[in-house]
């Protein structure tokens, strides 16, 4: 299960997006918001992160206007490790050497076209398992 969030600056790219997952097949859960009126980032990338966190869900995409303030709200939730990707050499390594739970992305910054290039190889990507790796994302959670 995916978990979504956005605000109005994602909304439109969040419906790309939303149709992409089922064309995929994927499950979803659409933490909102609903529409393109003015609303604030904060409460929705809290909504998803903590469906991650709290393991309702297994992965979350968020998009607000650069992702940025967005993914700054999702890494406050203790576990959660959301990264901004603006390409899929980003999206590759977040998630084969930080486990990323979380993809965030600017609407205003990224075309849907290579968005929806982004949360595929988000989401088709495993962890590496890789000592190193999973060393430095402990010292993260400590
Ligand atoms: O948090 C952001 C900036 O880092 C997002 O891009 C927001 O979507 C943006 O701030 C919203 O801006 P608006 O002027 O209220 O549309």
């Amino acid at each position: 299960m995916i978990a979504l969030g956005c605000d109005h600056g994602g909304y439109g790219l969040m419906q790309d997006v939303i149709k992409h997952l089922e064309e995929r097949g994927m499950e979803y859960k659409n933490y909102g918001c609903y529409s393109e009126e003015s609303v604030d980032y904060p409460v929705y990338a809290k909504k998803v992160a903590h469906a991650v966190a709290d393991g309702e869900c297994e992965r979350g995409i968020l998009i607000c206007g650069t992702g940025i303030g967005i993914s700054i709200t999702a890494n406050k939730v203790p576990g959660i490790r959301a990264a901004l990707c603006g390409d899929c050499f980003s999206a590759q390594a977040t998630r084969e050497h930080n486990d990323a739970n979380i993809l965030a992305m600017g609407a205003r910054v990224t075309g849907p076209g290579l968005a929806l290039k982004i949360v595929d190889t988000f989401l088709d990507t495993p962890f590496s398992n890789d000592e190193r790796h999973i060393r430095r994302i402990k010292m993260i959670e400590e």
